[in-house]
């Protein structure tokens, strides 16, 4: 069986990240974006950041940061891996990993098979890319608004780079969307949550569960 990389992301509290990490989370991931119900501040980041050291990647997801903010959040948490989930260009993306010497996954919104073509001007230059599901129209939040897009758009895609899937993901669709993206790796927040930003322990688990089930079957 290949691996299959899981990142649970916009951890807040000690006892969601506990089971994210139980699950056996490879990533592990923090919201710095202030209008989000997941922000969380760079301190407190770098204290649950300490608990996962060794267990799991941590990832810093920001969104257009410009360097200040880039510094703070490097210094209090240093990220295994750099998160931007804005309208970073081919060149802001370059120049970030040149001066901080991590390494990126670059999101990109997905709604139709012409928003994949965006993926060709990171090669090369974005470690990994996280195909996400365009947010509503008026949604405050260019990520983790629990939307899914139509993961068959990215079964003929040639990214020549592995990528990540996120948007909607929870315990009832994975296996479906293992199946249909065939990606490297998962990334979720609203299929683990009570509500916005409320990450709950037993939804963590199931998840696990249900990725796991969904793995078997396939295997089988
Ligand atoms: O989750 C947020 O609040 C957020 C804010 C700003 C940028 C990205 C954000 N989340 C990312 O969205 C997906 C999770 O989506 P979903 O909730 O599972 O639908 C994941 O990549 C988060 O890093």
């Amino acid at each position: 069986m290949t691996t299959l990389d899981i990142k649970i992301c916009g951890l807040k509290t000690d006892e969601a990240l506990a089971a994210a990490l139980a699950g056996g989370a490879s990533h592990v991931g923090f919201i710095f974006f202030a209008k989000s119900p997941r922000n969380i501040a760079p301190a407190e980041a770098g204290r649950l950041r300490q608990m996962a050291r060794g267990k799991a990647k941590a990832v810093a997801v920001t969104v257009d940061a410009d360097d200040a903010t880039l510094d703070a959040i490097m210094a209090a948490i240093q990220p295994d891996m750099l998160q931007l989930h804005g309208s970073e260009s081919p060149e802001r993306v370059s120049a970030i990993k040149a001066h901080y010497r991590v390494p990126v996954m670059k999101a990109l919104s997905v709604r139709q098979a012409a928003d994949l073509e965006a993926a060709l001007a990171y090669r090369g230059i974005a470690d990994r890319l996280l195909f996400d599901a365009k947010p509503p129209k008026g949604a405050d939040l260019p990520g983790g608004n629990g939307v899914t897009f139509d993961w068959k758009l990215l079964a003929g895609l040639d990214a020549k780079m592995d990528y990540m899937l996120s948007g909607g993901v929870n315990a009832g669709n994975v296996g479906e969307a293992i199946r249909r993206a065939k990606p490297a790796g998962l990334d979720i927040s609203s299929g683990v949550e009570s509500a916005p930003g409320i990450k709950d322990p037993a939804l963590i688990n199931a998840f696990f569960r249900a990725v796991a089930t969904a793995r078997e079957t396939i295997a089988a």
